[in-house]
């Protein structure tokens, strides 16, 4: 398993680059494999890729010369995590996401809406229904529980799945992560049980420190099989997550509950996508 960084001088650098790599992960496993998978992340970095994917998948021939694209029909896209939010609403990753790119590849590069695994929104039927108000803190504990259940059924049913003994984790080409000022990755935050949960690849998390408290999230062994996990993150305010995560990372006694990102890695590679502020260069 490689560890390693790209550094650049700002996030749209970072952003540019990320893309490119992206784009030929997805390519070579489409023609290896017949098909590719990446889980999509939330966040300035996360969106920023996904503009910059845009970018060059509109480019037509001004492509640059040694980048080759998907067959979109054969990539499937996923989420580390998602704000359990209504269908639209823009604090959804999916609806940051769909704007960048998503609509795009839809309605103009053949990739089919099937492909694009939502997780489920606090409006739709897997999430909620109409409940009524005296039972409406067990209807809405228990519909974010049957959203994760219904997204874990999603994995289950289309992900490739672990060869392993277990059998039952998802094995995706890429997975991309921001990491929040408090080390979160996807939603699972320090402090909350989602760090230290086994058994399960998406959980539902009813307190998140970081607005809107109601998310879905998949799980540190869900994000432990990819093939190459990417940490993406710029900005001066991640910088102290960055340097205490790599630290913790190096530390077999680490925390996992204090520093969720230490506790994730890709099996072939982990990636740090850094801008200089995020690296602590200034
Ligand atoms: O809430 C979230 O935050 C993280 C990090 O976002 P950033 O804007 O600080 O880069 C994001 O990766 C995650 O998907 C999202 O739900």
């Amino acid at each position: 398993m490689t560890d390693e960084t790209r550094l650049f001088s700002d996030r749209e650098s970072l952003c540019r680059d990320a893309a490119h790599e992206l784009l030929r992960i997805l390519a070579d496993a489409v023609r290896d494999r017949g098909a590719a998978s990446a889980v999509l992340t939330g966040g300035g970095t996360g969106t920023g890729i996904l503009a910059a994917l845009s970018d060059l998948v509109s480019a037509g021939p001004g492509v640059p010369a040694d980048l080759r694209m998907p067959d979109w029909s054969r990539v499937h896209l996923w989420w580390g995590d998602e704000r359990f939010l209504p269908a639209g609403d823009h604090d959804r990753n999916e609806q940051q996401a769909e704007e960048a790119l998503l609509q795009e590849l839809v309605t103009l590069h053949g990739m089919p809406a099937a492909n694009i695994h939502r997780m489920p929104a606090a409006d739709s039927s897997a999430g909620a229904g109409t409940v009524p108000l005296e039972t409406q803190v067990t209807q809405v504990m228990e519909s974010i529980m049957t959203a994760a259940e219904a997204y874990a059924s999603e994995l289950a049913a289309h992900a490739r799945v672990d060869g392993g003994p277990d059998g039952r984790l998802p094995v995706f080409d890429v997975v991309m992560l921001g990491v929040g000022p408090d080390a979160h990755v996807a939603s699972l935050f320090p402090g909350l049980p989602g760090p230290l949960t086994r058994g399960a690849t998406v959980i539902a998390v009813e307190d998140s420190p970081k607005p809107p408290p109601r998310r879905l999230s998949l799980t540190v062994e869900a994000l432990n099989t990819a093939e190459r996990l990417w940490f993406v993150v710029a900005g001066a305010d991640k910088a102290e997550a960055v340097a205490e995560v790599r630290h913790a990372r190096d530390d077999e006694t680490t925390d996992a509950a204090r520093w969720p990102a230490s506790v994730v890695s890709g099996r072939d590679a982990t990636v740090w996508w850094l801008d200089g502020a995020a690296a602590g260069l200034g």
